[in-house]
């Protein structure tokens, strides 16, 4: 298998953009032919979303800045091709490069407009109020602005990305347009992958244009990246095609330790997405008086049944388990209060935790813990499972990308902070970012399906704990393959439609269609 990352597309922070558009200036990109480049590209697009014939009449919010002079150069090109174009500048001191543009374009004859209800009457809104540029809370007569621009029905088209959001927190300084579209210019901002800022940003996309791949380099070669899954790692990374002699015990095995009389379901939909990884051997240990019903439900696990505890948790594993024969563990789903957690932290084997393991975990020394395993760790934490791992990063770092990042460093293990953006953090500092999903998956079930998934990956690729960045890379899989099954399962039914278990027999859908693009 071929263990190079095929090209990903980056995320950035204001900084590390600002640094790169520095370099390409100071190589002698002017920064004007640069914003009328960038700007031509954001007309384009905006023409292909707006036509003419339906959406005549454009308004333009111009802010101080650079932002304020790509809004300016989009007014003047939609005025060229036909567009009926109103301007409104709240701020009246502008940049010298965004002033030259203004002058020009009343040169024109575009009119601007002082009271921003005439304005207001447009087909749609180009938002060049603020970009990266953004230092401080939007108030005042700026903020009562886009409180009216926020109760129109408009829609807003927002450039680089919605005035009022902290390119690298995603947080809203202030106040922060909703926009229809937002169109992230060069690279990806962190922004765009904050869950304080999707409700702003509408539908977004990134208009590249042409950054120097050296120059790019330059910069973010100074840290690990952050990174966004593609469809193209993903097919490297599955494990497609079987060595013709495969026997079922070469192809994976998994152990998926889960279920309480508490929770039986998570149990089952744990085991039916392992089942659905294609693991070669799946064995499911779950409490007694549940195995014949998880037998009758999935015939091809072998259950193995636990002695369990009076409340009905796994006691303890039986001892004839063939542990030479397991190359993958998963535990956690629906565990309940089991006390056997302690035990299987100190096995030697991958091991994927989730759920019930991540509260017990929370309540052991959890660094000494899991910085004494040998073997590769997976966490699959949600919110509030994180916080209670992790409560002082949690709480005294604001940038969850770099708290996730850091500490899974730090632990040296696979730290996977769920949500609508899923991050995907390595040993090695790299980070992955989950960057389509659906609010299908936000149904209590969807994280047990997610465990069967990751454990079933990972019980097919034994590899050894040196190639940690490659098993980074397998959870972001399976992060990316069950998000995908969402989107495919939403947009096939409803998002109303998506239980867990019609993600479990969706996976396979998503997945021949992975294979056949
Ligand atoms: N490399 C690229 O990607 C390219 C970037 N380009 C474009 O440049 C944009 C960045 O431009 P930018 O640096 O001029 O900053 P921008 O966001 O326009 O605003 C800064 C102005 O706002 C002001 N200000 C700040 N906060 C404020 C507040 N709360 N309330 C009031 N005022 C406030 C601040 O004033 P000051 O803080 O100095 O008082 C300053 O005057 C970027 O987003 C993209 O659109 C393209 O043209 C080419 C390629
Ligand atoms: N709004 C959302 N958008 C996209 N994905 C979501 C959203 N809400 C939840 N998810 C995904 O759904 C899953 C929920 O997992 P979890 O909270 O552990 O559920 P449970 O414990 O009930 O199985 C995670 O993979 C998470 O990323
Ligand atoms: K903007």
């Amino acid at each position: 298998m071929n263990m190079d990352v095929p090209f990903a597309p980056v995320v950035v922070t204001a900084a590390q953009m600002q640094a790169i558009e520095a370099r390409i200036f100071s190589h002698g990109m002017p920064v004007a032919a640069l914003m009328e480049k960038v700007a031509q590209r954001i007309t384009q697009r905006i023409q292909q979303r707006y036509p003419l014939p339906q959406f005549p009449r454009a308004a333009i919010l111009v802010g101080p800045g650079h932002n304020g002079g790509d809004a300016l150069v989009v007014a003047r090109e939609l005025h060229h091709r036909g567009y009926q174009v109103q301007m409104h500048q709240p701020v009246s001191t502008l940049k010298p490069l965004t002033a030259d543009h203004a002058r020009y374009a009343q040169h024109l004859g575009l009119s601007f407009c002082q009271n921003s209800q005439d304005w207001l009457a447009a087909d749609f809104i180009v938002d060049g109020l603020f970009g990266f540029g953004l230092t401080r809370p939007v108030s005042g007569a700026l903020a009562d602005l886009v409180a009216v621009i926020n109760q129109s029905s408009v829609p807003v088209v927002s450039i680089d990305l919605p005035s009022g959001l902290h390119t690298d927190s995603g947080a809203v300084l202030g106040t922060a347009i909703a926009a229809r579209h937002s169109y992230c210019l060069g690279l990806w901002k962190r922004a765009f992958f904050q869950t304080a800022a999707l409700p702003y940003l509408g539908q977004a996309e990134l208009i590249p244009f042409d950054i120097p791949a050296l120059d790019q380099a330059a910069i973010l070669s100074q840290s690990a990246p952050i990174q966004l899954i593609t469809p193209s790692l993903v097919r490297q990374l599955l494990p497609w095609d079987r060595p013709p002699a495969a026997h079922k015990y070469q192809v994976g095995s998994l152990l998926l330790i889960c279920g309480s009389q508490q929770y039986p379901g998570a149990a089952l939909l744990c085991a039916r997405s392992a089942q659905a990884s294609g693991v070669g051997m799946l064995y499911v240990a779950v409490p007694q008086s549940l195995r014949l019903w998880v037998v009758s439900q999935i015939p091809e696990a072998v259950v193995i049944a636990c002695p369990e505890t009076d409340t009905g948790a796994i006691a303890a594993l039986p001892s004839d388990i063939h542990w030479e024969r397991i190359d993958a563990i998963a535990l956690g789903p629906g565990l309940g209060d089991s006390p056997i957690v302690p035990a299987l932290l100190a096995v030697d084997k991958p091991l994927v935790l989730d759920a019930d393991a991540l509260n017990q975990l929370a309540q052991m020394p959890v660094e000494a813990t899991l910085q004494a395993r040998s073997s590769p760790t997976l966490l699959t934490p949600h919110g509030g499972e994180f916080k209670r791992l992790f409560p002082r990063e949690a709480e005294r770092n604001g940038d969850l990308m770099n708290c996730v990042r850091d500490l899974a460093s730090q632990l040296h293990v696979v730290l996977v902070l769920k949500g609508a953006k899923t991050f995907i953090a390595g040993p090695d500092g790299c980070l992955w970012i989950n960057p389509e999903s659906t609010p299908a998956l936000a149904r209590g079930g969807s994280g047990d399906v997610l465990t069967g998934l990751m454990g079933g990956l990972l019980a097919q690729h034994p590899q050894p704990a040196a190639s940690s960045g490659w098993i980074t890379q397998l959870a972001a899989t399976a992060v990316w393959w069950h998000a995908q099954a969402g989107c495919f399962a939403a947009q096939r039914y409803s998002q109303l439609s998506v239980s867990p278990s019609l993600l479990v027999d969706t996976l396979k859908d998503s997945l021949a269609h992975l294979r056949l693009a």
